[in-house]
């Protein structure tokens, strides 16, 4: 299983070390990471750009760099790897099949992970056809995040649209909360701050109660009352219920060009 082999880390492989520290996962000193763009002082403790010779170490490759540069990243890397490394790929789109050819033949799994990996909340979806690509992927994402484990690859892009982008669905439609709440005449702090607490506490009772949102929802419209006044434009023509799944067929048909 160690040492690990980070191929690129940005936001999502950073995200993913501090989550593994904080739970503990896997010790700093079995981390190699590779990236041309952090600073050696980063990572304390992990092997940072090591000379080529030595990635033969390596039992398992997690490829974290984008899907349109995955290929050139990869090159010089792979005459280096041992026979019998796995590679754990978490770029959107990029089909196993590809990974495993352009690895020479290397088992592969996939994975969908979300960023709150960073604080061991996020959510990973999993895919391989090899067992032991998929029991490496668990090992590497049940410390951190919520498991799914995928049927076929196909889901790979629907468990993106859902799962991988969606923290930036939610962020965004606080970003737009709060400024419709200085719209209608809050300090914008003072939104922001109502905004922030009431979807944290929301998601919240949502996790502790483990009522389904849809009675969760009930739970605070009164018949008649202001919340169904929203909810008349949010659901109505033209909101959520319409909105989704535009927004999700796009991230689908995102997911599938950038596989190439
Ligand atoms: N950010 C997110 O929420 C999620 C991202 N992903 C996937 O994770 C992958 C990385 O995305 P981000 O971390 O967001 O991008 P990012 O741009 O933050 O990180 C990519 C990293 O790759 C590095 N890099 C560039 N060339 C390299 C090379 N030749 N060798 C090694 N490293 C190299 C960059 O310096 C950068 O630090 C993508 O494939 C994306 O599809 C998957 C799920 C969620
Ligand atoms: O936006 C992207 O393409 C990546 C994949 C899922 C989240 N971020």
């Amino acid at each position: 299983m160690t040492p690990i082999l980070l191929l690129g880390a940005g936001r999502m492989g950073g995200a993913l070390v501090q989550g593994w520290r904080e739970a503990g996962a896997f010790a700093t000193a079995d981390l190699i990471v590779r990236d041309p763009n952090i600073s050696p002082g980063a990572f304390r403790g992990a092997v940072i750009n090591p000379p080529l010779e030595t990635l033969g170490a390596a039992k398992t490759v997690l490829l974290a760099v984008k899907p349109q540069i995955w290929r050139e990243a990869v090159n010089d890397v792979v005459p280096h790897l041992a026979p019998d490394a796995v590679i754990v790929s978490i770029a959107a789109g990029v089909r196993a099949a590809d990974i495993s050819e352009t690895f020479e033949g290397r088992r592969v799994a996939r994975v969908m992970p979300t960023t709150a990996v960073a604080i061991g909340r996020g959510a990973a979806s999993l895919y391989a056809e090899d067992a032991e690509a998929l029991a490496r992927a668990q090992a590497l994402f049940e410390p951190v995040a919520a498991v799914s484990v995928l049927p076929n690859e196909d889901l790979m892009h629907a468990a993106t649209a859902v799962s991988g982008s969606a923290p930036a669905y939610l962020y965004a439609f606080v970003e737009a909360l709060e400024a419709a709440g200085a719209a209608q005449g809050l300090d914008p702090a003072e939104s922001a701050r109502l905004a922030r607490a009431t979807i944290i506490g929301a998601a919240a009772l949502m996790e502790q109660s483990g009522e389904e949102p849809a009675e969760l929802r009930k739970q605070v419209t009164s018949p008649g009352g202001t919340t169904a006044a929203a909810l008349a434009v949010l659901m109505g023509e033209g909101g959520f219920g319409d909105l989704l799944p535009k927004a999700l067929a796009a991230a689908v048909a995102r997911s599938k060009e950038l596989g190439g």
